[in-house]
């Protein structure tokens, strides 16, 4: 049984507000994506790390990746969505390594940089045995509000809470998400991918877990931590690299 992480890594970070797409940007003296990658390439028990690229980055920077070691592999395939990149990245490791169906693979966001080894071991040691696969995430603690404006009433309605959404049973996916190949694959074949991120097309899905939802399978949860947060927004850059200097990652 082989463990591969898949890192999609395509993206172009709009709402970073950069040129640069956040996947490059500087934090704590590397790339942002090296830090996810050096989890990754460090932990025993991946045996391979795919990293999906647009077929046109040009960014990939060679030299700051060369100390992640030889299991590190490109694939410049990705896709207009997160869902078509890591689609296009599975078949990809088909094609180089051929039936894998059965092994596991853990698709991480090159966009996660402080996903620490015990994390990384926990999902693994929870999920290695699962007949679904599962993900790491943490229970909603907050309480939840939804934004709009009142009938009639054509506020700022982004900055208006017209309700509360009850949070029991409510969790905050996160990535790594654990599947095996096969599955994972059928259940991504499965979904519309043509849908992208403009305004009013959102993606069919966002995250590997709700494909294998829409099998009818229920992939389990894994507690994790905040500290495994996602760059989205400029002001998480900072965070990420307060985590990453206060954790001994
Ligand atoms: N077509 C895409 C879109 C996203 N991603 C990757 O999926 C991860 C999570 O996506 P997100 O945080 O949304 O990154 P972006 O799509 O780059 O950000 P934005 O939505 O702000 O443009 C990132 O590592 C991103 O590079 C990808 O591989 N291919
Ligand atoms: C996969 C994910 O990180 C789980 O929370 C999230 O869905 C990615 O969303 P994004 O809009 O592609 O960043």
């Amino acid at each position: 049984m082989a463990y591969y992480a898949l890192v999609p890594a395509a993206g172009t970070g709009l709402r970073m507000e950069q040129t640069t797409p956040k996947q490059y940007l500087p934090l704590a003296g590397q790339p942002l994506i090296w830090h996810a990658l050096r989890a990754l390439c460090s932990s025993t028990v991946i045996d391979r790390v795919f990293v999906v690229l647009a077929a046109e980055d040009a960014y990939w920077p060679d030299q700051a990746m060369a100390n992640l070691g030889p299991r590190l592999h490109l694939l410049r395939c990705g896709g207009r969505t997160r869902a078509q990149s890591v689609l296009n990245g599975l078949r990809g490791m088909a094609l180089m390594l051929g039936d894998i169906a059965e092994d596991w693979v853990l698709v991480h966001d090159a966009a996660r940089p402080c996903l620490s080894g015990a994390l990384l071991e926990k999902l693994v040691s929870n999920v290695g045995e699962d007949a679904v696969g599962g993900l790491l995430a943490v229970p909603v603690a907050d309480t939840l509000k939804r934004a709009g404006a009142l009938p009639g009433k054509p506020d700022d309605a982004a900055n208006r809470s017209i309700g509360t959404v009850p949070r029991e049973g409510l969790w905050q996916a996160q990535t790594p998400q654990m599947f095996r190949h096969g599955l994972l694959l059928q259940a991504l074949s499965q979904i519309d991918n043509s849908r992208d991120n403009t305004p009013g097309n959102a993606p069919t899905v966002t995250d590997e877990a709700s494909a294998v939802e829409a099998l009818g399978l229920a992939p389990r949860l894994v507690a994790s931590s905040m500290s495994n947060i996602k760059v989205t927004y400029p002001s998480d850059l900072q965070l990420a690299e307060t985590i990453l200097n206060d954790f001994q990652r």
